[in-house]
Order: structure tokens, then C-alpha cells, then sequence
């Protein structure tokens, strides 16, 4: 037998902090750094040394553990019987070595052996103790010997029994099995916490563990967790199944969720032929597996092969391609979704994720970004799964090269130049372009078209969608110029349709300031807020020309939609795409609105504490339709503070700068005097 040199002890060394602390980000804290792939690497390294030189394995080497030992908070739980981990095959051969091993320990024939194949879902593993048919306690795997008891937050999930179903329970059942997200609850939970700001997961294992390992319960049975089971690890008195699936079926009736895609297959060949079917079938099946999980059927020759240190000989778990990889970012692009959204979409140097090549990422939004403290030129993490997008989950920041370049939110939209808007209450960023944007053009033109805009009949979406395709209609201008001769070139489009269209589109030319406020399409701007803004401003010039201020002035208009107004109007391209749809000959009655009484103009008032007459905002409305200001603050600046039941710090501050104050009596009397136009008083 050889001797370590130094350097292999330096790498063992080395290896085992490596893995260790891994261990510790992943089991303990639901945040790992390295990729599974980099870990199963490492950890199969230090297998192969300690495999050669077997004086250096120690009791505490990662390859002799389990998981890592139980976190603070929860009641530590020793399990009856261990919770082990599984031998991993990385490709065919190391399965069919599986088989032979199995094979030659039993002294039977190998290619005979029958084997329960399943998928091996990606989550958490738990423990679940029935007596007499009622659940009393629910554990984490933990170090294996023991684990955290979390029996609260497991009950919380609707697919673990509180009671077993039927009526000839055992004594004792003890059901193994793991907690996991399906993706699309998974990505939902996230888009929130993003929104929010909360605590992104990169994947839904980190998810799923982190979740179950909550103080609340009542976090705990706010996430979309579900539990499969896996394995009947004590059923006393034994209920005499002979094999692995038989037990599984008997779970099912207890009430348990188990998979369906469950499979008892012969020797290698069968196992290869499962593997390879359920791989091609991953993507689809709606959450994580990382691979197969393949155990001896016959629950006999389970114990007659019993175990190792951390696994059991009778099972092994085929692993299937890695969803997260490192990979470099090259550079970030920005896309502009039909709603004119920005998304930046990181570009990769290729890499290949669970069997597919990914170029493209997406990094979600600008607070994302910012999130992930990412740069072009970072290694960076990235996760595929399932039909999902792949994403950028991670950045290694302690290998950023020196030329690496902060990531500038572009200010124009990349298709049509326009102002990118992006407000303060809001994570996603958006080209203000709207009905010039080509990107945004078909939701466009759906909208101006549909029946409460513009209403022209006829106009559904797939000829929108062809009109478009052929660049025939850049702006909803361009609808108006169409011709019957043309238009009757469309598939389907016979020349009777196509002169009812340009029929309907000569109808749809008569119609009102609102409906045609309300199909310009402005971002929050609905039926409602578009008849209000034709009512108050009365002719389109006096809204186009409307700063913030005068634009809040109006009913239910706040300073987000007053934002997406203004902005709107200032693009040029809009204004263009208007002036030529009035030249087209769109038209509708103005009114020039009669200026009411605007006693206030000029001065700035504030309003705090309740009154009983009305809301502050009606307050608020009644002050500016009168020309005031209506402001949060007090300074030397305001004019008057109304003060309701409970003024607190605001009457302080204006007693202090010796600004007027009213109390709501006072006020009612010169509200009622000012909208009636008696100018004596104010
Ligand atoms: N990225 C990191 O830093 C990091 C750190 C530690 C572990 N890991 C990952 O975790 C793996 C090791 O974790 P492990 O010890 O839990 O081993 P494992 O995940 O490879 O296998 C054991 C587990 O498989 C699960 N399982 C799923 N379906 C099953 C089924 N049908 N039957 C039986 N078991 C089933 C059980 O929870 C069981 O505990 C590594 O290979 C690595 O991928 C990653
Ligand atoms: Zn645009």
C-alpha cells in the first residue's frame, strides 16, 4: 500500500472544509455556493483518495455523514431508525456496477433481480410517526441520527395525513418521504418576494427546506409545500408485505401521496431503459427530480444487503445532468415585453444545464440585479429547470476578474427609443413608447380596437397579428389608410369582409374624448380615469399640455397615474401618432370645460387628524377643484392647516411657524362660501 505524499493530505484537507462548510451553507442555512455539480465532484474526489489510501478515513470525513447536525429552535429528535443518504451512478456503467455488486453479495443472478425504480424528487427529507394511526411527530433528517423536530410546520401541509385513512392501522408507522415545490408555486413565491423584497430562494429545495425550517408555523402554512412518500421505515406489528412496492401501494391507501411514476423493472437493462425514459420526460413533469432512486424490491434481500456508513447497499441513486452551472456573463441585453416591460436577459458564454445549452438568462428586473450584486464579466450561477426560464441564481463575486463592468439600466427603449420609465412603487421598469412601440404594437392595436376604444368591428387579433406581421400597420393611424384591395389579399379576408372592415373602421372615426383616451392606452389610465380626464381637462390639447400637478387635480388621478399621463404625452412619437389619427379623421365633440371659481390659486393647504363630515381626500378634492394646493407637510409655505379629532405633530408645527389653523366647523362654513363664489372671505 502507498503512503500519502503531503499534497494529497493538503487536498484532503483541504476537501473536507471545502465540503463541510458547504454542508453547513446548504443543510443549515437553505443558501448553498457551490452548485450540486461542484459539490458531487468534490465530494466523489475525496471518496477516490480515502478509497486508496483508507488510513485517512475518519469517523467525521463529509463521506461518512449525513446532512449536518440539527439547527437551534427545535426540539433535537432521535430517529427510531436512521435516515440515511444514497450512493450515487453518475452514468449507465456505474449503474449496471450497481446491479453486479448487488448481484454478487446475494449470489443470485443479477439480470433475475427485480428492482423498484422511482423518480428521486428534489427537497427535503422528513420523518412521520403514526400511533394508532395518528400523526405525533414529524422530523428532519438532520445529521441522520437525529434531526429537528418540526412537527407544527409539517402540519400545516394538506398532503400529510393528520390521521391515516381506513380503519386497520398499526401500532406504529413511521413514513419517509420528501417535501418539495412544484416549480410554477415556486417561481409565484418568488415574483412575490421580489416584489416585496423578501427572501428570494435560488431553487426549490433551498425553498422547501428553508420553509419547513420556520419558528412560525404560520410562515410554514403560507408556502405551497406537498410531501411524497418514500419508504415505510417502521410498520409494527409488521403487516407482512414482502417488498418495497407492496408497501408503497399500502401508503397510498393510508393516504399518502406517492409516485406515480413508480416502476418495478429487471436487472440493469431495465433500469437503464426507466432512467433514460423518466430523463427524457423531467422538464415536463412540473417540479425538481434530480435523478432516479433504484432499491432492491424484495424487502428480505434489503436486509440481508443492509448498509454502510451513510447509505444502504440495496439502493442507489442515478443521478441525472445538473440544473445549476457556472458560466460567464458575457453581457446583458434588454427585451421589451408586449406591455412594453423591460427585462434584462444576461448573455452567456454557452453552457450546458440538465442536457440543454443555455446562451440566455433572464435577471428579471433592475432591483434583481442590484439583488444579485451581478457584473458583466462575473461567473456566474445558473439554474434550468423545467420549462421555467433559466436564471442567473448566483454570482461568484470572489472571482470577478478586474475588467469586470457595473451592469447601466438603459434610459430608451432599445426597439423604438423611447423614454424608460420606471417608478419608485414599482420593481418593473417600462418603455413609454405605447402605440409607437414596435415591440408593444399588437396589445396596442387590440386595445385601441376593442369594443369599450375605439370599437371597430371586425378587427379581432389574428388580423391584427397579420397587419402587423406585414408591417402594414406601424401606428394605429395607419388602421385608417387601409384599403379594400389590399386587405382582400388576407387569408380569409374575402372582399366583402374587407369592405365591412373599412366600413367599420369610417364608423369608428365618430367617437369621445374619454373612449379615445381610454384606447390611446396609457398604463393604469382605465374606462374610469379616461372619462374623468375628458371631463376635467374637456378639449385633448388642454390634457396634453397638463403638468403632474394639474393632472393630480383630477378625480381618482394620484401621483402614479398622473406620472404615466404626463409621460406619455411628453414622447413625441405619441403626440405624432395622435396628430395623424386626427388627420385620418378621427373626431369627437370637445367642450371647453368652464373654469370654475378658483378662489385658492396660489396657496398651498394642509390637511391632518379625522373629521367627521368627510375623508380627508374628499377634503383634499374639494380644496383643489377650488385652486388650492393640497400638500402632506406643514412649512412656512402653507397657507392653512384643517385640523381634525387627533391632530398630532402637524398642529404642533403650525402653531410653531404661526400658520393659520381651522377646525372642521370653520372650514365646512368656508368651503360651502367659496364653491358658492362669495369671494368675501379666503
Ligand atoms: N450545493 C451544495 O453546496 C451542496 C451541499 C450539500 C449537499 N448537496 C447536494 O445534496 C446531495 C447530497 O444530499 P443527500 O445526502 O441528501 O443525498 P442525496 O440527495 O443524493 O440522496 C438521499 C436523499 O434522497 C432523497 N430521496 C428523494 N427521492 C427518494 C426516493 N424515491 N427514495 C429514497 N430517497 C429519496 C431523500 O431525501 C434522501 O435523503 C449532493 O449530491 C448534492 O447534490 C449540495
Ligand atoms: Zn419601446
Amino acid at each position: 500500500m502507498t503512503q500519502p505524499d503531503q499534497r494529497i493530505l493538503d487536498e484532503v484537507t483541504q476537501l473536507r472544509t471545502t465540503l463541510d462548510d458547504a454542508n453547513y451553507r446548504y443543510y443549515v442555512l437553505d443558501e448553498p455556493q457551490l452548485t450540486d455539480a461542484d459539490y458531487d465532484r468534490r465530494l466523489r474526489r475525496l471518496q477516490e483518495i480515502e478509497a486508496e489510501y483508507p488510513e485517512l478515513v475518519t469517523a467525521d470525513s463529509p463521506t461518512q455523514r449525513v446532512g449536518a447536525a440539527p439547527a437551534d429552535g427545535f426540539p433535537e429528535i432521535e430517529h427510531a431508525v436512521p435516515m440515511l443518504s444514497l450512493d450515487n451512478a453518475f452514468d449507465e456503467e456505474e449503474l449496471a456496477a450497481f446491479v453486479s455488486r448487488v448481484a454478487e453479495r446475494l449470489e443470485v443472478d443479477g439480470e433475475a433481480l427485480a428492482f423498484c425504480c422511482e423518480p428521486k424528487l428534489d427537497g427535503a427529507a422528513v420523518s412521520l410517526v403514526y400511533e394508532r394511526g395518528e400523526l405525533t411527530t414529524g422530523v428532519t433528517r438532520g445529521d441522520g441520527r437525529t434531526g429537528e423536530g418540526i412537527t407544527s410546520n409539517l402540519r400545516t401541509l394538506r398532503s400529510i395525513p393528520l390521521k391515516l385513512r381506513g380503519q386497520q392501522w398499526p401500532e406504529v408507522l413511521e413514513v419517509r418521504g420528501e417535501v418539495t415545490m412544484r416549480h410554477a408555486d415556486f417561481e409565484a413565491m418568488n415574483e412575490r418576494a421580489r416584489e416585496a423584497g423578501g427572501k428570494v430562494f435560488a431553487n426549490p429545495r433551498n425553498a422547501a427546506a428553508g420553509s419547513l425550517r420556520q419558528l412560525d408555523p404560520r410562515i410554514t402554512d403560507q408556502r405551497p409545500l406537498e410531501f411524497s412518500a418514500y419508504q415505510a421505515a417502521r410498520i409494527q406489528p409488521d403487516a407482512g408485505d414482502s417488498s418495497h412496492s407492496q408497501l408503497m401501494a399500502r401508503l397510498a391507501e393510508f393516504g399518502f401521496r406517492t409516485s406515480a411514476e413508480l416502476d418495478v423493472v429487471q436487472g440493469a437493462e431495465g433500469i437503464i431503459d426507466y432512467c433514460r425514459r423518466l430523463g427524457e420526460r423531467r422538464d415536463a413533469l412540473g417540479h425538481d427530480i434530480d435523478g432516479v432512486v433504484i432499491k432492491v424490491d424484495d424487502l428480505r434481500l434489503q436486509r440481508e444487503l443492509g448498509f454502510v456508513a451513510r447509505a444502504p447497499r440495496w439502493a442507489i441513486a442515478f443521478k441525472f445532468p445538473a440544473q445549476e452551472e457556472v458560466t460567464r456573463l458575457n453581457d446583458v441585453e434588454y427585451q421589451v415585453g408586449r406591455t412594453g416591460a423591460i427585462t434584462p436577459v444576461a448573455r452567456l458564454e454557452p453552457v450546458s444545464v440538465a442536457g440543454v445549452t443555455v446562451s440566455n438568462a433572464t435577471l428579471h428586473n433592475a432591483d434583481e440585479i442590484a439583488r444579485l450584486g451581478v457584473m458583466i464579466g462575473d461567473q456566474v450561477t445558473i439554474r434550468r429547470a423545467g420549462d421555467v426560464i433559466p436564471q442567473v441564481v448566483r454570482v461568484k463575486v470572489d472571482q470577478r476578474p478586474s475588467d469586470a463592468r457595473p451592469i447601466v439600466f438603459p434610459e430608451r427603449c432599445p426597439v423604438c427609443d423611447s423614454q424608460i420609465e420606471r417608478l419608485e412603487e414599482e420593481a418593473v421598469a417600462r418603455c413609454s413608447g405605447g402605440l409607437y412601440c414596435a415591440a408593444q404594437r399588437k396589445e396596442a392595436l387590440k386595445h385601441f380596437a376593442s369594443r369599450r376604444a375605439l370599437d371597430i368591428e371586425g378587427l379581432g387579433e389574428k388580423l391584427i397579428d397579420g397587419l402587423v406581421e406585414r408591417d402594414w400597420v406601424k401606428t394605429p393611424a395607419d388602421l385608417f389608410l387601409l384599403e379594400v384591395s389590399r386587405l382582400a389579399t388576407l387569408p380569409r379576408m374575402a372582399t366583402r369582409s374587407s369592405e365591412n372592415l373599412v366600413a367599420a373602421l369610417e364608423k369608428a372615426k365618430a367617437t369621445t374624448l374619454a373612449r379615445f383616451i381610454f384606447a390611446l392606452g396609457i398604463r393604469e389610465v382605465g374606462e374610469a380615469t379616461a372619462a374623468n380626464l375628458a371631463s376635467h381637462f374637456g378639449t385633448l390639447e388642454a390634457l396634453m399640455e397638463a403638468d403632474r400637478e394639474a393632472l393630480e387635480k383630477v378625480a381618482d388621478v394620484g401621483p402614479v397615474v398622473a406620472a404615466h399621463v404626463h409621460t406619455f404625452f411628453q414622447q413625441p412619437h405619441n403626440r405624432e401618432t395622435i396628430q395623424a389619427l386626427r388627420q385620418a379623421g378621427v373626431y369627437w365633440q370637445e367642450t371647453a370645460v368652464e373654469a370654475g371659481p378658483t378662489p385658492l390659486e396660489g396657496q398651498t393647504w394642509v390637511l391632518t387628524g379625522s373629521m367627521e363630515s368627510m375623508t380627508r381626500d374628499d377634503g383634499k378634492a374639494r380644496l383643489q377643484a377650488l385652486g388650492a394646493k393640497v400638500s402632506g407637510s406643514v412649512s412656512k409655505k402653507t397657507t392653512c392647516l384643517v385640523a381634525g379629532e387627533a391632530a398630532g405633530s402637524k398642529l404642533t408645527k403650525a402653531e410653531q411657524l404661526g400658520v393659520e389653523v381651522l377646525d372642521e366647523a370653520t372650514f365646512l362654513e368656508r368651503l360651502a362660501a367659496w364653491e358658492a363664489g362669495d369671494e368675501t372671505d379666503g
